[in-house]
């Protein structure tokens, strides 16, 4: 799919912060357009104070890429920008430079429904440091958000086990594209299907739905609601009970459910959408199967998350088989940003001149940037499941003995053993602007999510207090930040 296209109809290549093209325009007018970057997207802490993060937008970000250029319309906008002398703000040569421009720089990732950490690039961009610093904004815009919701997703498909998980999110999501970059991420993530037509169309995601509360009471009463919905679409009735009284709800659409069956049809579910989940759903359980509706599934839904979902499920026995989560997923409302960062970790003047390796220095050691030019290394046990990660400079060679260093506590450290199994995981995704990356269908995405989550240790994956999984800076790397730090330190 094409997001530039098929979703708007229109290039974002104007979807960055001003102060890119500023920046930009000072490289362009101060002759510094072969000076060379290299910069790393990341975050600091995972969101909802777990242990995990899900890696989500990739292909989004391919797009975006893919179309990255200025049209003569989009050139004549930043044209008639002015100063504050009221003075256009670009320089007629800058603005003929947008015009031919095209993106030349590396990019490497990793790839989407990967299991990330705080600190580790999930983006590297190597190459014209104008054009870098051109596309920080849509990075971190793509990538913080369905990296978030995706992480979301799968607490809930933690918390949900092998019931199946709907996202109700889109009427109350962050407006059009939160809805539908949620829907992907959500769908990536854990869950099962989508109630969002469009993003069922773009992104090739199952949709399913059941009805509203308003179908019901746009009849005389329950049972006829009931038994016109049936009559519309008997293969795909599942009927909210909780209109009027959910008890009366559940006989209703027993007695609907008896007609469907001698029609040779199925009463698939009925839906909960208020009162005591776990009460009702064990009364409507018991009342279905003693009326012969043993296979009919019990939906839920209603301000659910996956704190509610596993206290129902483990602690209160509830009868449900499938949730539908909107506002608390979609909208992530417990925590509505991921605040992941990206920045400089080298540059040099020309693509044949030696790498000035940088970091930005902060009160706190944990927003201490890492220099470099950064791969990560995740190494494994002989069964599989994950060990540790390393962050290294790809560029130097590695030291025969591996020891890794936490950044914010150089006594948290670990030696890894010689030998050990291990994968790089940022891979090529652009070689001077070219695509070198085969774009996995959104369902491959889905299954490493899965199969990804299999690989960390439970500890990681609870809700209250989770185990740090271990992942520091290569010691070399660390020594190197620690000299650029008191090198700082003595300028000041
Ligand atoms: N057994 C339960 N244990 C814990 N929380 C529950 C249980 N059953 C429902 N809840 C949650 O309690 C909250 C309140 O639900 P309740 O139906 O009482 O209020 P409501 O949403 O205002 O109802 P209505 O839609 O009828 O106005 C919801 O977030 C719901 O998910
Ligand atoms: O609670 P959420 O996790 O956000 O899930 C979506 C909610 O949206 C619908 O309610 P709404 O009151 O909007 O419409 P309805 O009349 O169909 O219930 C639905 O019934 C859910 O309660
Ligand atoms: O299909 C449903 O039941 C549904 C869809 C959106 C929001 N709430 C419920």
């Amino acid at each position: 799919m094409n997001i530039t296209k098929d979703l708007y109809g229109t290039s974002l290549s104007l979807l960055t912060d001003l102060y890119q093209f500023t920046m930009a325009y000072g490289y362009w007018k101060t002759g510094h357009l072969n000076k060379e970057g290299v910069f790393h997207a990341y975050f600091r802490k995972h969101p909802f104070k777990g242990g995990f993060t899900v890696a989500c937008g990739l292909d989004y970000l391919i797009d975006f890429l893919q179309n990255l250029k200025f049209s003569a319309d989009e050139v004549a906008y930043l044209a008639s920008l002015n100063g504050s002398d009221g003075k256009p703000l670009f320089e007629e040569g800058f603005i003929d430079y947008l015009r031919d421009f095209k993106f030349s720089c590396d990019i490497e990732a990793v790839a989407e429904g990967t299991v990330v950490f705080p600190n580790e690039p999930l983006v590297r961009v190597k190459g014209p440091i104008l054009e870098c610093m051109l596309i920080e904004t849509p990075i971190l815009n793509i990538i913080n958000f369905q990296s978030l919701i995706a992480t979301k997703a799968a607490r809930l498909r933690l918390s949900a086990k092998d019931d199946q998980l709907l996202e109700f999110g889109l009427r109350r999501a962050q407006g059009i594209d939160g809805s539908l970059a949620a829907s992907r991420a959500s769908y990536i993530g854990g869950c099962d299907a989508t109630s969002n037509v469009l993003a069922g169309k773009l992104f090739g995601i199952p949709v399913k739905g059941t009805h509203a509360h308003s179908w019901v009471m746009s009849f005389d009463s329950e049972l006829s609601a009931f038994e016109t919905y049936a009559e519309a679409m008997p293969n795909n009735c599942v009927f909210l009970v909780d209109t009027y009284d959910t008890i009366q709800g559940v006989a209703h659409a027993i007695e609907v459910g008896k007609k469907l069956k001698a029609q040779g049809h199925e009463l698939n579910g009925i839906r909960l959408d208020s009162g005591d989940l776990a009460y009702l759903s064990i009364q409507a359980r018991e009342m279905l199967d003693h009326a012969g509706f043993e296979s009919t599934a019990i939906v839920a839904s209603n301000d659910l998350d996956e704190y509610l979902i596993a206290n129902l499920k483990n602690e209160q026995n509830a009868q449900i088989n499938i949730w539908g989560v909107g506002t608390k997923l979609a909208a992530s409302f417990d925590q509505p940003a991921l605040g992941g960062v990206y920045k400089i970790g080298a540059v040099k003047e020309n693509k044949d001149s030696h790498w000035k390796y940088k970091i930005k220095l902060s009160e706190q050691l944990i927003k201490v940037s890492n220099p470099g030019i950064q791969q990560v290394r995740r190494y494994y046990y002989p069964d599989g499941q994950c060990m540790a990660d390393m962050i290294f400079d790809e560029i130097e060679e590695l030291p025969t003995k591996i020891k890794v260093i936490d950044p914010s506590d150089s006594f948290r450290n670990k030696r890894i053993p010689d030998y050990t199994e291990y994968e790089d995981l940022l891979q090529p995704i652009f070689k001077k602007g070219d695509l070198v990356y085969k774009r996995p269908e959104i369902k491959e995405i889905k299954e490493r999510v899965a199969q990804q989550m299999s690989l960390f240790h439970s500890g990681i994956k609870r809700f209250s207090n989770p185990h740090i999984y271990p992942v520091g800076l290569e010691e070399s790397l660390y020594d190197k930040k620690s000299a650029l730090i008191l090198m700082h330190k003595n300028e000041e």
